[in-house]
């Protein structure tokens, strides 16, 4: 082999760690860990779901644990189950996330928040021309407005607090809140918009050592899903099955990883994982070598995520053909 030769692999060796570098100077570093053990953690629907497996989960990690949510008996149930399987206490609070006052009054009883995770949430899936004014109301106001209303009332304490500890917010999004799918108008338009709260919020609050992180998980086997199953368009649950359904403990367990880190995006599996690389646009990364992989398979990631298209498109075609 000639010296030129071995001059230009070497070259192509060196050319990775060259652009490692050049991205370490243009990404915003500090891997940062917010611990939760000995912290108080307030999760909104975690009376149920995704919400009661990251109460159980915290509550096992040590971490003083509130739930949030409407129903004060299936919260009582949910406290009592946590007990059962962690012999740990949870307190427990009931409001209405779309009545602000009811809930500055539940966020100023519990005392000042450490981690707050907005996951409340309801979905009821339908073609928009099918779909109740009603539920689509709902599906905002719960998911969007209700969220806001949660990081209103919480946010002056958590920017109070004393010790610079980090602290952290994170948002329940959806597979559905990255890209949008049929049968899920106002329910993706609830879920995108978590994430431009995300996105401004996080430039808001990182003086204040907050970080913020948005959850994506796909289908979750949730008491939620099973009655969003009942009346499911067949197309939304065809699409929908490009992502691989998962446990409602293995969503929660990939959620505090994520949050612990604070990471911004948090994908739950391999698809969401696609996804959050297809998606990342200008959103913040922490992460040298998720920003390596990002900027490296991006187009790579536009050409997977246009065949999805292209069989979505194609699942659509086929299903009016059979219904004519
Ligand atoms: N399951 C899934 O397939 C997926 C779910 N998600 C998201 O994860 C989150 C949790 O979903 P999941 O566990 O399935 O849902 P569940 O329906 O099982 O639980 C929803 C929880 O939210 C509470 N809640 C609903 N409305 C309000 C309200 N107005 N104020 C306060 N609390 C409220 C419920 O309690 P109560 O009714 O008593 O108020 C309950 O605790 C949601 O944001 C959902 O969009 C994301 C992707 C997939
Ligand atoms: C670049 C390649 C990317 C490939 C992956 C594409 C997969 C998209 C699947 C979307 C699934 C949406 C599920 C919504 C779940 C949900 O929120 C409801 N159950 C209501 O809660």
């Amino acid at each position: 082999m000639a010296v030129s030769d071995l001059s230009f692999l070497a070259l192509c060796a060196l050319l990775p760690i060259i652009f490692l570098i050049f991205l370490k100077l243009i990404v915003r570093p500090r891997p940062i860990k917010i611990p939760i053990k000995s912290r108080h953690v307030l999760i909104t629907g975690g009376s149920s779901g995704i919400g009661l497996a990251l109460a159980n989960q915290a509550a096992a990690e040590g971490a003083r644990v509130t739930i949030l949510a409407r129903n004060l008996e299936k919260l009582e149930e949910a406290k009592a189950s946590i007990r059962l399987s962690t012999g740990i206490d949870v307190a427990i609070v009931s409001a209405d996330v779309c009545d602000f006052e009811a809930v500055k009054e539940a966020v100023d009883s519990v005392g000042p928040i450490d981690v707050l995770v907005c996951n409340q949430g309801v979905f009821v899936a339908q073609e928009l021309e099918n779909q109740e004014m009603k539920e689509i109301r709902d599906m905002i106001e719960i998911n969007l407005i209700g969220t806001f209303n949660l990081v209103k009332a919480a946010l002056p304490a958590m920017k109070s607090r004393t010790d610079r500890k980090p602290v952290s917010i994170a948002f329940m999004s959806s597979q559905a809140g990255q890209v949008g799918i049929y049968g899920y108008t106002a329910y993706s338009a609830s879920k995108f918009g978590l994430r431009g709260l995300a996105e401004a919020l996080q430039q808001e609050v990182i003086a204040d050592n907050i970080h913020v992180s948005v959850i994506f998980p796909p289908d979750t086997d949730t008491p939620g899903l099973a009655e969003e199953n009942k009346r499911k368009p067949r197309l939304t649950s065809i699409i929908a099955a490009s992502s691989g359904a998962m446990k409602a403990d293995e969503v929660a367990k990939k959620a505090w990883s994520g949050i612990k880190s604070g990471s911004f995006f948090v994908p739950c599996n391999l698809e969401g994982f696609m996804l959050s690389v297809a998606t990342a646009g200008l959103s913040p990364q922490r992460s040298y070598l998720m920003a390596f992989v990002e900027v490296i398979s991006a187009g790579l990631m536009r050409v997977a995520g246009l065949c999805f298209q292209w069989s979505w498109y194609g699942s659509i075609e086929n299903f009016h053909a059979q219904h004519k």
